[in-house]
């Protein structure tokens, strides 16, 4: 052997060694790995099959759609009213446990106007929850909750699925979901652009006043900014409106009757060092199953649902109204149009448990009618578009992974995940 056949035989005795050394070192890597994190990952494996290979209906338009298009259409419609109290007491005497107001009724479109245009008469600040918002009176009468713009449509929040602050048109825009998908179980909302001066200011309080900043602008302007008073208000954030003080916002209006809030049981902790119990294990329903209701389950699973469309990762308590959960407090979603954190869907895959009636109505609005449908429900909001497209084809990418999701636990329960209840 001369000595450059030896010198290439141990390089490539060296280079061996140290892709084996690597592979040995990766397989000790993967097996070391947390067994319940790499479920979770063998779960999105599984999704990700299921997608590519999803039945053509669940692709296409399913022509039963045409029927809940057309009656939805004309009821949201505008409608012009003569006096705008008649139609709070209305809405008023509209809920019955969770349902927030009526599947069809001739006053809807009229009580949307209201909200619209009935001028805002009093203003305060509102320190629950944590988050900047106020109380309006409309017409001396009817109180509403308002929740300002701090970002334009296509910002993109990165980080944790729960950060950044409110996003204003996110309230609106599950307000129409809720009626698409038959969840009216969303308090009622419609985007609305009031002035921080004359709307605000003038109508507000001294305390409300004492939270609000106004500096000279151009032309002897001035310009009015609001802090508010809540847990994260502080007076470095600011909303503030246009040159003439107009700023977007959200009114959202008020559910009669007793809420009770509870804590979540797919909470997170909130800490990024810091898993939750149910995001390690995927038997953590089981727990469940004996301390909770199915009805609240199948409740909590349609919230998990209307949470993932939208990727609302912060559903950290939810509210009850006559035992049934409501869906209040939609703010924090389309924060990243490209990310889809398959985790909030946790209740679904770790059940298996689903309303018979939401599978039924979540089929009817495949093939991209869902969001097309909102966009038609809610053009004449003041705040339309509500969502980019890149938000809207979120929406509808999310649909095909709730449908392959069920797809896998119809594999693993059959038709007996399906409940009427
Ligand atoms: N439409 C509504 N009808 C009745 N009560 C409401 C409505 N919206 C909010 N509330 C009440 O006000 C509280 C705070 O509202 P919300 O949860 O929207 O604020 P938040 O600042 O986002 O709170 P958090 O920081 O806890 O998430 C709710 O827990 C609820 O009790
Ligand atoms: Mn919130």
């Amino acid at each position: 052997m001369n000595k450059r056949t030896v010198i290439i035989i141990v390089a490539l005795v060296t280079i061996l060694c140290l892709a084996v050394g690597g592979n040995l070192y990766f397989m000790y890597y993967l097996n070391a790995q947390d067994p319940a994190l790499s479920s979770t990952r063998a779960l999105e494996n599984v999704i990700r099959h299921k997608i590519r290979h999803l039945k053509p209906a669940y692709l296409n338009r399913n022509p039963r759609f045409f029927m809940y298009r057309n009656k939805l259409l004309k009821n949201y419609r505008p409608a012009s009213y003569e006096n705008a109290s008649v139609l709070w007491d209305i809405a008023n005497w509209w809920p019955h446990e969770n349902e927030i107001y009526p599947l069809y009724d001739s006053s809807m479109g009229q009580l949307l106007q209201t909200l619209r245009n009935e001028p805002i008469t009093k203003v305060n600040n509102l320190s629950r929850g944590t988050q900047l918002k106020l109380l309006m009176r409309l017409s001396n009468q009817q109180k509403v909750i308002f929740k300002p713009q701090w970002y334009p449509r296509d910002i993109v929040i990165d980080g944790p699925v729960y950060g950044g602050k409110d996003r204003h048109t996110a309230e609106v825009y599950a307000f129409y979901l809720g009626a698409v998908l038959d969840f009216r179980w969303t308090p009622i909302v419609v985007g609305r652009v009031v002035n921080l001066k004359t709307d605000i200011y003038d109508r507000g309080d001294s305390e409300l006043q004492n939270t609000m900043t106004i500096t000279p602008g151009e032309n002897e302007t001035e310009q009015y900014c609001l802090f508010g008073k809540c847990h994260y208000c502080n007076e470095e954030e600011t909303v503030c409106g246009d040159e003439n003080n107009n700023i977007e916002g959200v009114l959202i209006y008020i559910i009669p009757g007793q809420l009770a809030k509870r804590r979540s049981p797919w909470q997170r902790t909130y800490k990024e060092d810091k898993r939750a119990p149910w995001e390690d294990d995927m038997n953590y329903c089981k727990s469940l199953k004996g301390k909770m209701e199915n009805i609240r389950l199948l409740d909590l699973i349609d919230v998990a649902i209307f949470d993932y469309l939208i990727q609302n990762g912060d559903r950290h308590h939810y509210e009850t109204r006559e035992e049934r959960v409501v869906l209040i407090d939609n703010g924090k979603a389309f924060g990243n149009p490209n990310k889809d954190h398959l985790d909030i869907l946790a209740p679904l895959y770790q059940c298996c448990l689903l309303r018979a009636s939401t599978w039924e109505r979540l089929q009817v609005f495949s093939g991209g009618v869902l969001t097309e449908l909102i966009d038609r429900l809610s053009k004449n909001d003041a705040l339309y578009p509500l969502i980019t497209d890149k938000h809207k084809r979120g929406v509808e990418r999310r649909l095909l992974v709730i449908f392959a999701v069920v797809e896998y636990c119809m594999d693993r329960e059959g038709e007996k995940m399906f409940k009427n209840l």
